[in-house]
Order: C-alpha cells, then sequence, then structure tokens
C-alpha cells in the first residue's frame, strides 16, 4: 500500500515528468502543442535521452517548448545553463538563440553532454554552445572574478543539484541583467513542496524536498526579483530581475 502511495506521489510511473493529474490530457498537450512543432534533432535527442539510465532527468517536452519561447521572448543572445545532461533544454534554448548566440553551459560530466552532442551539431547550433566541465558553484565564482560578467546574460536556466539553488541564486543574481530571466527548475517538486514531510514520497523527493522549500521561500521575497512559478514539468520558477 504504502508503495503504491509512493507511486502515486511521484513522477506517474516514472514515464514522464508532469504535474497535470491526468495522462491523457498531458499526451493531449504534447500531441497538438508541443510534437507538431518539435525540431527533427530535438526529438531525436529526445527519443535517445528516454533510452538512458537516468532519461527521468532531463526537461521534458513541454517544458522545452516554454524555454524555447521565453528566450524568444526576451531577445536573449547571451545565457546560460547550469545542469546540461544529454542537452535537450540547452538545444531548446539554442535553438531559440540568434545565430550569434552564446550559452555558457556547465555540467560535472561532459560524457552525458557529448549522448546529444551530434544531434546539437546535426542542428547546426554547436557553435552557440561554450560547454564547462565542473562544479557550478567555483564556476560561477570564477566569473564573478569578471566585472564584465556582471549584469551580462539575459537567461540563465539552473536544473542541477536543489541543495546548491541558494547558493546559485547568490551568484547568478548578479550575472543577469536587470530586466533578464532566470528559471529554477523543479520548483514545485513532484508536488512534495505542498504536502506534510512525513507524506509517503521517493527516497530522492524526501532527500531534497526541504532544500526546495528553502529556496521557493527565499525567491518569493527577494527584492531584486518578480516571480511567476509554472506548474509546467515538474514546475519552473521564473525570476525576473527588477534591480
Ligand atoms: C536534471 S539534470 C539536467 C537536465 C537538463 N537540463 C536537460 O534538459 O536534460 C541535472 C544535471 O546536473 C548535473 N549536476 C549535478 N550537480 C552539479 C553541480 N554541482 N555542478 C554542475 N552540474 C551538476 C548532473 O550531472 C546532471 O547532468
Amino acid at each position: 500500500m504504502a508503495e503504491q502511495e509512493n507511486q502515486e506521489i511521484g513522477h506517474k510511473e516514472l514515464a514522464h515528468k508532469t504535474l497535470l493529474q491526468s495522462d491523457a490530457l498531458y499526451q493531449y498537450i504534447l500531441e497538438t502543442s508541443v510534437f507538431p512543432r518539435e525540431h527533427e534533432c530535438m526529438k531525436e535527442l529526445r527519443q535517445m535521452t528516454e533510452k538512458h539510465p537516468w532519461g527521468l532527468m532531463a526537461t521534458p517536452p513541454d517544458e522545452g517548448q516554454l524555454i524555447n519561447m521565453l528566450v524568444k521572448l526576451i531577445n536573449a543572445k547571451k545565457t546560460m545553463e547550469i545542469g546540461v545532461y544529454t542537452g535537450y533544454s540547452l538545444l531548446s534554448t539554442a535553438l531559440a538563440l540568434p545565430h550569434d548566440g552564446k550559452i555558457f553551459a556547465i555540467d560535472i560530466n561532459r560524457e552525458y553532454y557529448e549522448l546529444g552532442l551530434p544531434m546539437i551539431e546535426k542542428a547546426g547550433v554547436a557553435h552557440k554552445i561554450d560547454f564547462k566541465e565542473g562544479y557550478a558553484l567555483p564556476l560561477l565564482d570564477e566569473l564573478l572574478l569578471d566585472e564584465n560578467n556582471k549584469g551580462a546574460f539575459d537567461f540563465v536556466f539552473v536544473d542541477a543539484d536543489k541543495d546548491n539553488y541558494l547558493n546559485y541564486h547568490k551568484r547568478v543574481i548578479e550575472l543577469v541583467r536587470v530586466g533578464g530571466l532566470i528559471g529554477y527548475d523543479n520548483t514545485l517538486w513532484s508536488g512534495a513542496v505542498a504536502g506534510p514531510p512525513d507524506a509517503p514520497m521517493l527516497d530522492y523527493v524526501k532527500q531534497f524536498r526541504s532544500y526546495v522549500i528553502e529556496v521557493n521561500k527565499y525567491l518569493a521575497h527577494d527584492s531584486r526579483i518578480e516571480i511567476c512559478q509554472i506548474p509546467v514539468g515538474d514546475g519552473i520558477t521564473l525570476c525576473r530581475r527588477i534591480i
């Protein structure tokens, strides 16, 4: 019984990430809005990633579509991604950027990135990506040593270790320009943020739940930003820097 409850509050059968109650509705959104528009190389990358043992880590296709739209709406040219994995959100960003746009992309694991790289190359956007293998925190600190990087980024997508989100925010807020956007992924954390701490939940959900709650509280009261919580995928909090 407990195991069954666990599955019910986690990602549905671990087959996809969505907070929608009905799988049929999610499928409807994908089939009517996302898949007909999905770039051929994004599709290839997504299908390859779905077969990877950690495939569930990837940004889901409806969220990828949202990121692509946001990057275009704010006319972003210089962006950053923290947590690349095989590159689904990276490719959706790269495709939205102008030809001379740039993404500073960070991940501790280059092998993951290299799995998706052939599809990024096929899409003709690999030249926009500056991939850095390493831990994000020291790389952000290094960027901050150069005054020219402060306020230089139009968009930053944060999708790595949840226990560091607050540390990332303290740095990224200085790197994004006023009027620019930061997207923090997984901020609804399978819905566990709204449930009691002793509710049945998958181990990894339990492990990081308090960090996600802490960052959500912080963002809600940070006067340097306006925020908007969007229940797409596992929840993305958009933060627009205002001062
Ligand atoms: C959820 S996945 C990213 C998914 C990706 N955005 C996508 O669309 O497929 C998280 C990634 O963060 C990376 N990561 C975890 N901790 C990190 C850290 N401290 N610094 C940099 N990358 C990290 C992992 O290697 C993993 O590839």
